[in-house]
């Protein structure tokens, strides 16, 4: 099975740019699954029902979440109706929606899971128990598991890859806005990186305007952050091949698209 994953969608120049490149990644690299983060979709702020829907037309399967999850408040209204649309598993009890969701294509089944960082984050529940408790289940169904493990923290990301070592097929982490050159495919079979980066404004900070931004950090005053609607995108993203049988990966690669790195295709 073969799995394209876009990292954190933010805002229209986000949307714009999945709608612009993901055809053309079909074409290349026939994915058999289009995982995407979605939690800051809606300019920057979560996700609506029309972004969901529209990104599900646009040829993503599964839409996962993170700590803007619930910012939009329009989630509340449709997300347990969403099926493809999951938020970190380890969020309260008390939350709606899902961690998990299975995904099945010619046959093959594959199990996203979605997770939050707890360093430099709110103190949600432990995400590595979490995730053991929810691939023990989904292995009984087919070995092939996905985690987007949404954090702040390097070590605490790299501390999960390791953990789910042989457990997961793939641990990609969001979150961050900025890809990391370390995609690999740990000892036993788990294909890791620490943050697939940003789908969305490719000439702001982390996708918000810069001004504002660089006003923060000198001033220390009060400062509207606002998602662009113009400007250059950039696409950001992990594509990893997976054995049917072992759920092990074979191979993975990242993916970043902009002016600079222009899409080779
Ligand atoms: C980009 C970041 O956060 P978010 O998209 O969750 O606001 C971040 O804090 O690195
Ligand atoms: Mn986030």
């Amino acid at each position: 099975m073969k799995v394209l994953f876009i990292g954190d969608i933010v805002g229209s120049i986000g949307r714009d740019a999945v709608e612009k490149y993901l055809p053309r990644l079909k074409r290349k690299l026939s994915p058999d699954v289009v995982i995407a983060n979605g939690e800051n979709a809606a300019a920057g702020r979560g996700i609506t029902s029309s972004i969901y829907q529209q990104l599900l037309q646009m040829g993503v399967d599964v839409i996962t979440m993170g700590n803007h999850t619930w910012d939009n408040k329009e989630i509340f209204d449709f997300i347990d109706e969403a099926d493809y649309l999951i938020r970190p598993a380890n969020f309260s009890s008390e939350a709606p929606g899902k961690g998990m969701v299975q995904i099945s294509k010619n046959g093959v089944t594959l199990s996203v899971i979605n997770l939050h960082g707890r360093v430099f984050l709110p103190p949600h529940e432990d995400p590595f128990a979490m995730a053991d408790m929810l691939i023990e289940e989904a292995r009984q169904t087919s070995p092939l598991v996905f985690v987007d493990f949404h954090a702040e923290a390097t070590s605490e990301k790299i501390a999960l890859g390791w953990h789910l070592d042989g457990k997961a097929s793939a641990v990609v982490g969001t979150h961050t806005h900025v890809q990391t050159a370390d995609a690999r495919i740990y000892p036993n079979g788990t294909a890791y990186i620490t943050d697939v980066g940003m789908t969305g404004p490719y000439d702001e900070i982390l996708g918000m305007t810069k001004e504002s931004v660089i006003y923060k950090f000198q001033t220390n005053m009060p400062a509207r952050f606002e998602v662009p609607k113009k400007g250059r995108e950039v696409l950001s993203g992990f594509f990893v091949e997976i054995d049917d049988k072992t759920g092990k990966a074979l191979h993975c690669e990242r993916i970043y698209i902009n002016e600079d790195y222009p899409f080779q295709g």
